[in-house]
């Protein structure tokens, strides 16, 4: 899939929303992609998850153990992979505002793939390669469905994107006058 047919796809799901938004980051933005509205619906996420997993199979070359997804917004995309991939799918969920595989138990060693939904800094990806690899798991890449920062974000690992989509983002206290004139409001479940 291009980015203009994944964008189609979210798009089509009413998910691309347009007003004042706090990123998990901290950063705002006039723009959100509300992943839960494409996720809903089966068909579009089969879509998009088959495609990551077969750009995941090209790019990584070895055994992959499992698929980490961070919770929550990692969760169904992760799952939905993993069934592509044919390997189980796990997943990070924060304790003490921290990342915690709390779940599961891996072994020293194993090969994980992480997949995300959306990629703005890479933050939350670089919480996870943190919880992972203190417990031993060699993270082999991260995967994820859109990358808002269009390949610019570094998380250590090699990052694959189902799709690249700059989307301005601003600290809160550089905000451009038309946005600084919105209430924003926090979708995402960081801090909550
Ligand atoms: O690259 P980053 O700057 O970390 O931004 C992307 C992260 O933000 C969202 O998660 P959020 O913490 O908002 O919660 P959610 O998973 O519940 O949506 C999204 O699911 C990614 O995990
Ligand atoms: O950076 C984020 O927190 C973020 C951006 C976005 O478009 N969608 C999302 O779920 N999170
Ligand atoms: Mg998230």
């Amino acid at each position: 899939m291009n980015t203009d047919e994944v964008l189609g796809v979210f798009r089509e799901a009413g998910a691309v929303l347009e007003g004042h938004f706090i990123l998990t980051s901290g950063l705002r933005s006039p723009v959100f992609l509300q992943k839960a509205r494409v996720f809903m619906h089966a068909d579009k996420t089969e879509r998009l998850c088959k495609a990551l997993a077969e750009k995941i199979r090209a790019a990584v070359s070895g055994r992959i153990d499992y698929v980490v997804g961070p919770a929550i917004g990692g969760l169904i995309p992760a799952y939905e992979t993993s069934r592509h991939l044919g390997v189980p799918a796990i997943w990070v969920e924060r304790e003490g505002g921290e990342f915690r595989l709390r779940r599961f138990e891996i072994a020293r060693g194993s090969r994980v793939v992480i997949v995300e939904d959306i990629v703005t800094t890479g933050l939350s990806i670089r919480e996870t390669i943190d919880c992972l690899r203190a417990l031993g798991a060699e993270v082999v890449a991260a995967a994820c469905i859109i990358d808002r920062s269009a390949g610019k974000t570094d998380v250590g690992v090699p990052l694959i994107a189902l799709a690249e989509y700059e989307v301005p983002a601003y600290p809160a206290d550089r905000l451009p006058p038309e946005l600084a004139a919105i209430p924003p409001v926090k979708p995402g479940s960081r801090n909550i």
